[in-house]
């Protein structure tokens, strides 16, 4: 598992450290510059440009310029700062605000200050890092087309949120400082930051409530069966999703589901038939209240908001079991809060941006771990907001970003099929949190194995489920 920390937690580490005199920045340039350096066939003679924007973001940048400066390389810095006011400072001042030591030590390894960015080989971001604040406020140069580093976190990428409110640099490698950043991981800031690497310069973080589960952490809370266990004790999950008009969610649901730990699978709904022929293995009927027992259901997915549909809603909330609530189950939460009033078994809710809208009247915006967790705390719920980065957040705060998954996850019927997967976790014993951890991370790269054989389908996800899940089992 690998930890996230925001803003103010990095400067509360960094506090103490900054005061015994310990050179954070000279580490922090010392691991920019071996990176960059890694990055170019040849340091000597190489260009490189940094962009050096006023605070010590450009400072990181300025010193790790230094070092690649007397290592041969050909450096130079356009200072993109606020313009200090006329006469300020003193004589060799430039005329903008820059990190002057940083500044000092790069001119004396040899670099130069330019006004137009040239032909270089590697380019630098050292704009804004953790102190930003807003929109990215400097005129950009137009920039060759060649590989970016960003220092700390891309330029224009709100570090606690990853929210992009105007411009930002794309990078292909990001080199962060002390730990992840929600703004690396998260939102719309993720698609900027290439691969991501953490230089330890010595930060103590505290624990931290927000995670990136790896497969160590998949394969420890994933369901083993056990040498006594019998279809029934591996847990019963009941699915009722799909309507005359979208019998295939049905389908797709029960597929995820049979991927799952369970072993045994129960469907009601107008899907029946179609279920029934794809899925032989699994006992359908017509409705919930003929289903028999289950250890956990999964509602919604195609169900349509017809009466039947509301009906067998609540008939599966009073059976009183664990539940994950998809599409159409959460519409008709949304509308009948009251439908869950006095629920004390565990609840998984799955919405898209749509959905959260009108589960919390309001659309996540642009903090999507904090929308995660208002909602699981109003709710008193598990919360899985979909994404290209889904959020996890339990009703403690707890929460979690899904590192899996690929566009290519954005297809009709996906969400039925991680539904019915997380449907036979909860089934299978796992704790509702964690239930959706695993169920994200496995369909997530059951997504990108899928998406290796050109376009992808919710059925190919599903198909795909089997061989993750195998690899899950035999993983350590
Ligand atoms: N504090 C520390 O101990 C360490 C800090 N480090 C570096 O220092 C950075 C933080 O430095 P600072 O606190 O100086 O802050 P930054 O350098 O991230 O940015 C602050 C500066 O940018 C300007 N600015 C703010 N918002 C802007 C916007 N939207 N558009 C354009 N300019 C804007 C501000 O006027 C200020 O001059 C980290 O990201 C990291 O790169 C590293 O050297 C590691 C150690
Ligand atoms: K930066």
């Amino acid at each position: 598992m690998r930890g996230v920390w925001g803003v103010a937690e990095v400067r509360a580490a960094e506090a103490p450290l900054l005061a015994a005199g310990v050179p954070l920045m000279a580490r922090a340039a010392a691991g920019l510059a071996r990176r960059c350096a890694g990055m170019l066939p040849r340091v000597y003679g190489a260009r490189v440009l940094l962009l050096v924007g006023s605070g010590d973001n450009g400072g990181d940048a300025l010193f790790a310029g230094a070092l690649l400066a007397r290592r041969g390389a050909q450096v130079s810095a356009l200072l993109l700062g606020s313009p200090l006011p006329t006469g300020a400072g003193g004589a060799g001042v430039v005329g903008v605000r820059v990190h002057e030591a940083g500044l000092a030590a790069f001119r004396a390894a040899g670099g130069r200050v330019v006004t137009s960015p040239g032909r270089p080989d590697l380019v630098v971001d050292g704009i804004v890092g953790i102190g930003a604040s807003g929109p990215l406020r400097v005129e950009l140069p137009e920039l060759p087309d060649v590989p970016v580093v960003a220092v700390d976190l891309p330029s224009g990428v709100d570090a606690d949120t990853g929210h992009v409110p105007g411009r930002a640099l794309r990078a292909d490698v990001t080199v962060t400082f002390g730990g992840l950043k929600p703004g690396l991981v998260v939102g719309e800031g993720a698609r900027y930051v290439g691969q991501v690497e953490v230089v330890d310069i010595g930060l103590t973080l505290p624990p931290t409530d927000l995670n990136i589960a790896d497969m160590a952490d998949i394969c420890a809370h994933w369901p083993r069966s056990r040498s006594y266990d019998d279809k029934y004790t591996r847990g019963v999950v009941g699915v009722a999703a799909g309507s005359r008009r979208y019998p295939g969610a049905g389908v797709l649901a029960v597929a995820g589901a049979s991927a799952g730990p369970t072993g045994y699978i129960r469907y009601a709904g107008a899907g029946a038939h179609a279920v029934r022929d794809r899925h032989p293995h699994v006992v359908v009927t017509d409705r919930v209240s003929d289903a028999g027992r289950v250890q956990a259901w999964v509602v919604g997915p195609g169900l349509s908001l017809d009466s039947p549909a509301q009906a067998d809603l609540r008939t599966a909330i009073a059976e009183r079991v664990p539940m994950c609530l998809d599409a159409d189950a959460l519409t008709l939460v949304s509308t009948h809060p009251d439908w869950l009033a006095g629920r004390e078994e565990p609840l998984v809710l799955t919405p898209h941006d749509g959905e959260y809208e009108r589960l919390a009247g309001a659309p996540p915006g642009p903090d999507r771990v904090a929308a995660a967790r208002g909602l699981a705390k109003a709710m008193d719920a598990t919360v899985l907001l979909k994404g290209p980065r889904t959020v996890i957040a339990a009703p403690d705060g707890t929460a979690f970003v899904n590192p899996t998954g690929t566009r290519a996850l954005a297809t009709a019927g996906t969400g039925d099929v991680l539904a019915g997967l997380l449907g036979s976790l909860l089934a299978g014993g796992v704790e509702p949190t964690w239930a959706a951890v695993c169920a994200a991370y496995v369909h997530g790269l059951a997504g990108q194995h899928a998406a290796r054989g050109g376009p992808v389908t919710a059925s190919d996800v599903a198909g795909a489920l089997r061989e993750v899940v195998a690899e899950v089992l035999s993983y350590g």
